[in-house]
């Protein structure tokens, strides 16, 4: 087993903030008019800093996160990732940048049903012309707990260890920022629980930045920050809160 020391480390410098908001605003056609998924939302997060996003059902959780990795594009307002300026970017210069500086944990795993397991880990540096770093690669299986499982298809494999090979992937290019959609809703709660940990192992021995959308008041107690959203807006913050803090919290925005 690869010790996570041995894997190159970013060097820690004075950087921008890794992800930027600037009055993201994002709204969908609703019948005759418009509705507000997002409505003006303003953050800066730090390099290497893990975030938790709250809010009720439809309070814009998944737009903000879709936003801000660039799998989506704001009506208004800015996204910066590492320094960069998504506004007005190609399509394909935002796809290039997600490949190769964001990763993403969809709560539905979305692997490819007919690749192996290394390929679907292997797969976002192979759409990007490159080759899979033999060494992370193996670091990443040990990580996420699927050495042996390299041949498995995913329909061979239990819902925690497709969540497992889907972390993998989404850490396989380093990126500098890990985005992450309720990637424990569709799994029971200890399952849950140690994927989670296996996620937020591998990017804090990564240093990556992590981001992470989570009905769960213990999960979002395990963040830095917990950021609250309620109809599109950010109604609030807690640092290093306890997962009762975080509870009183969600009641508050009648949850
Ligand atoms: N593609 C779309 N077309 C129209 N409306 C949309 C679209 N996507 C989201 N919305 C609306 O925007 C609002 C925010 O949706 P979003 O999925 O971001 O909320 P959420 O907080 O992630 O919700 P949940 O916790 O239920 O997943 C909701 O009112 C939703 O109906």
């Amino acid at each position: 087993m690869t010790s996570p020391t041995e894997i190159p480390q970013r060097p820690a410098t004075a950087a921008p903030p890794a992800v930027l908001l600037e009055q993201v605003r994002r709204t969908y056609p609703n019948g005759g008019g418009t509705v507000a998924a997002l409505d003006g939302v303003s953050l800066a997060l730090a390099p290497g800093s893990s975030t938790a996003v709250m809010g009720p059902s439809g309070s814009g959780k998944s737009t903000l996160l879709n936003c801000a990795a660039g799998l989506d594009v704001p009506t208004s307002g800015r996204v910066v990732i590492g320094g960069t300026d998504l506004t007005g970017m190609h399509p394909d210069a935002v796809t290039r940048l997600r490949r190769e500086r964001i990763g993403f944990v969809f709560q539905a795993y979305n692997l490819v049903g007919h690749l192996t397991v290394a390929e679907n880990i292997a797969l976002p540096l192979l759409l990007g012309g490159r080759e899979p770093d033999a060494h992370l690669r193996r670091y990443l299986m040990a990580a996420v707990g699927l050495e042996g499982m390299e041949d498995r298809l995913p329909g061979e494999l239990s819902g925690g260890q497709a969540q497992r090979v889907a972390i993998a992937r989404a850490l396989i290019t380093r990126p500098a920022v890990v985005f992450a959609d309720e990637p424990t809703g569709a799994l029971d709660s200890r399952t849950g629980a140690q994927v989670l940990d296996v996620l937020r192992d591998a990017a804090a021995t990564l240093r990556q930045t992590l981001v992470l959308v989570t009905h769960d008041a213990h999960v979002a107690a395990t963040a830095d920050r917990v950021l609250f959203l309620a109809d599109g807006r950010l109604a609030g913050h807690l640092d290093a809160p306890t997962a009762e803090q975080v509870t009183a919290r969600m009641t508050g925005l009648g949850r």
